[in-house]
C-alpha cells in the first residue's frame, strides 16, 4: 500500500513512525513545503528569551531519520492540489518541478496557520507571526537592534504571553492587548487569570485588555504606531498571536469541514472519504468535556492523533480516547494549567455547571519555606455532576502534574463527588493530609 503524508511537523511524524515502525513494509512518502521538520514551537519564547541558548534542541526528528526506515521525504515541495477521485496528490519540488503522487491512503497533516488581523497598514515591515521557526529567527533578530526599544504584542493569549516575557527579558518595553478582559481568556476564568495579569504587569508589561488593534501606521515602509479601538501607542515592533486557524484549503472544498474549516474526523481520524485521514492542528477533534468534535490545536492533540491514524491505516482499528485540551503555562516563574472548560468556556458552549474553589499551601502548613498558594477551580456539570474542567495557578512547580489527574477525570466522566474520597498521597514535602483537590471537591455544593 502507498500511503503519502502531506505535513511533516508533528502529526506527520507521528503518523509516520507509527506506520514505519509497526507496520513495515508500505511505501510512505512525507511531503512538506518547509525546509525543516518537528521544530517545537513552545521552545521559541525560551530561546528568544535566552531562557536556552540555542534554538537547535528544539528539533526532535530529521528527514534522514525517516530516510534510514525507508521512506521518502520530499522537503521544500508545496502541496497544490489533490484530486480526491483520481487519488493523486500534485506538489512543486523546490526546484520548480511538478510531482503527481498516486496514494492508496492519504494522511492530511497540513497543521494550522495564524489567523492575520484583517486592518489597515498589515503589509507594514516590523509586523511579525510566530509559528514556523523561521518566524522566530526574524523575530530574534528584531530583538537584537537597539533601534527595537517598545513592543507591541497583539493577542495575550499563550503565544502572546510568553513572547511578552521574552521581548521583557530582552530588555524591550512590551505592550500586551488582547480583546479580552485578561489575559489566557480561552483557558482560565477571570479570577485565575487576573493572577497572571498581577504577574505580568508586576514585571513591567504594560497591559491593554479589552482593545482592539484597528490600524497600524507606518514611518518609511515600517510600523510605528498601533491604533486601537481606545487610544494609539508608537511603537517599533509588532507580533501578532491572535490564535491559530485549520491550514484545510487543500481539501476544504472536498471533505465535510466543521464550521471554522478543520477537516471533520471521526475517532478513527479518518474523514469523509474513507482512504483519507486527517491529524494535528488541520482536523477536528473529539472534546470528551463536550462531549462532541471541536477544534483544540495543540501539539499534544497532533501527537496522539497521528499514532491513532498511524495504526487504524496500519490495519489494527483503535479508536482516540479522546482529549481535554490540557495545557499549560509558567511566566515568570507563575505557573497555570487547565484542562476541560473553564466556567466561562462551558457556559458558551452551552454546559450547566457550577464550580468550586479553594486556596491552600502546596506543602504541609508547617513548612515555611518555598511553600506557595496554590489556587484551584473545578468545574463540574450541574445535573450529571461529572468534572468537565479544572484550572490550577501558583507559583509552586508541584501543580503541574495534578491536571493530568483531571484530565483522567474528564475522560472518564468522574463526578465531583467520586474524586473527594479519592486515595492521593500525602508527604509534607509536597502537600498536606486535607489536599486541595480533595477538599475542594468536598466543598462543591
Ligand atoms: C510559538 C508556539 C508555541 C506553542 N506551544 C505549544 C505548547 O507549549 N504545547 C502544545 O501542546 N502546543 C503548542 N503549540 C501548538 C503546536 O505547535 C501545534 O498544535 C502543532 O504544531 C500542530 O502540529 P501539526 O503537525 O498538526 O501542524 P503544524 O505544526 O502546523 O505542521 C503542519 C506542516 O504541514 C506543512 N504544510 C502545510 N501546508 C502544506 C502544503 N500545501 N504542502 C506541503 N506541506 C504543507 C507545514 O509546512 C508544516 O510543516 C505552539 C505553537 C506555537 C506556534
Ligand atoms: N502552552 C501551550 O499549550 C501553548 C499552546 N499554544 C497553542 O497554539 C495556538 C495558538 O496560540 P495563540 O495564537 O496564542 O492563540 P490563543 O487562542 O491562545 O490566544 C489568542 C488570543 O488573542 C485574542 N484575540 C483574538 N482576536 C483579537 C483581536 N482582534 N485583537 C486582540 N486580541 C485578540 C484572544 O482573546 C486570545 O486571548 C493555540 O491553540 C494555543 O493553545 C501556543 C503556545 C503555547
Amino acid at each position: 500500500m502507498k500511503i503519502v503524508i502531506i505535513g511533516t511537523n508533528h502529526a506527520g511524524i507521528a503518523a509516520a513512525n507509527t506506520l514505519l515502525d509497526k507496520y513495515p513494509g508500505h511505501e510512505i512518502v512525507m511531503i512538506d513545503r518547509n525546509s525543516n521538520m518537528s521544530y517545537l514551537g513552545c521552545g521559541t519564547a525560551l530561546w528568544v528569551g535566552r531562557q536556552i541558548d540555542q534554538p537547535h534542541e528544539l528539533f526532535y526528528a530529521r528527514p534522514e531519520d525517516f530516510e534510514a526506515k525507508g521512506a521518502t521525504v520530499l522537503t521544500e515541495t508545496e502541496v497544490s492540489a489533490i484530486d480526491f477521485q483520481k487519488k493523486q496528490v500534485q506538489a512543486t519540488s523546490k526546484t520548480g518541478e511538478a510531482l503527481v503522487e498516486n496514494y492508496d491512503k492519504l494522511i492530511l497533516a497540513m497543521g494550522s496557520r495564524p489567523i492575520i488581523p484583517k486592518i489597515l497598514g498589515n503589509e507594514l515591515d516590523g509586523i511579525h507571526f510566530l509559528k514556523l521557526f523561521q518566524e522566530g529567527q526574524a523575530v530574534d533578530e528584531e530583538f537584537a537592534k537597539e533601534s527595537v526599544k517598545r513592543i507591541a504584542v497583539i493577542g495575550a493569549g499563550y503565544i502572546g504571553t510568553e513572547i511578552a516575557e521574552a521581548a521583557k527579558r530582552r530588555g524591550k518595553e512590551v505592550l500586551l492587548f488582547d480583546a479580552e478582559a485578561t489575559s489566557l481568556a480561552s483557558y482560565y476564568d477571570e479570577d485565575f487569570a487576573k493572577g497572571m495579569d498581577e504577574n505580568l504587569a508586576k514585571q513591567g508589561i504594560e497591559l491593554h485588555f479589552g482593545e482592539i488593534a484597528q490600524e497600524f501606521k507606518g514611518t518609511n515602509g515600517r510600523v510605528s504606531q498601533i491604533v486601537t479601538n481606545k487610544d494609539s501607542y508608537d511603537v517599533d515592533m509588532v507580533i501578532n498571536c491572535i490564535g491559530f486557524t485549520a491550514n484545510s484549503a487543500l481539501a476544504s472544498d472536498q471533505l465535510e469541514t466543521l464550521r471554522n474549516g478543520a477537516i471533520k474526523v471521526d475517532k478513527h481520524q479518518q474523514t469523509s472519504d474513507p482512504d483519507v485521514y486527517a491529524v494535528g492542528d488541520v482536523a477536528s477533534i473529539y472534546s470528551n468535556a463536550l462531549q462532541d468534535f471541536t477544534y483544540i490545536a495543540l501539539a499534544s492533540n497532533a501527537v496522539r492523533s497521528g499514532i491513532v491514524a498511524g495504526h487504524n491505516i496500519g490495519g489494527q482499528p483503535l479508536e482516540s480516547a479522546g482529549v481535554q485540551g490540557s495545557n499549560g503555562i509558567s511566566i515568570f516563574g507563575y505557573n497555570m494549567t487547565s484542562t476541560g472548560f473553564s466556567v466561562k468556556a462551558a457556559e458558551k458552549f452551552g454546559l450547566d455547571v457550577s464550580y468550586t474553589d479553594f486556596e491552600d499551601k502546596q506543602k504541609a502548613w508547617f513548612l515555611h519555606e518555598d511553600n506557595d498558594t496554590v489556587k484551584i477551580r473545578i468545574v463540574y456539570e450541574k445535573e450529571s455532576r461529572r468534572i468537565v474542567g479544572a484550572q490550577l495557578a501558583s507559583y509552586s512547580e508541584i501543580i503541574a502534574g495534578n491536571i493530568n489527574m483531571f484530565s483522567l477525570a474528564i475522560q472518564e466522566q468522574k463526578t465531583i463527588d467520586e474524586l473527594a474520597l479519592l486515595d492521593l498521597f500525602f508527604l509534607p514535602h509536597f502537600n498536606s493530609p486535607y489536599n486541595y483537590m480533595t477538599v475542594a471537591a468536598l466543598n462543591a455544593k
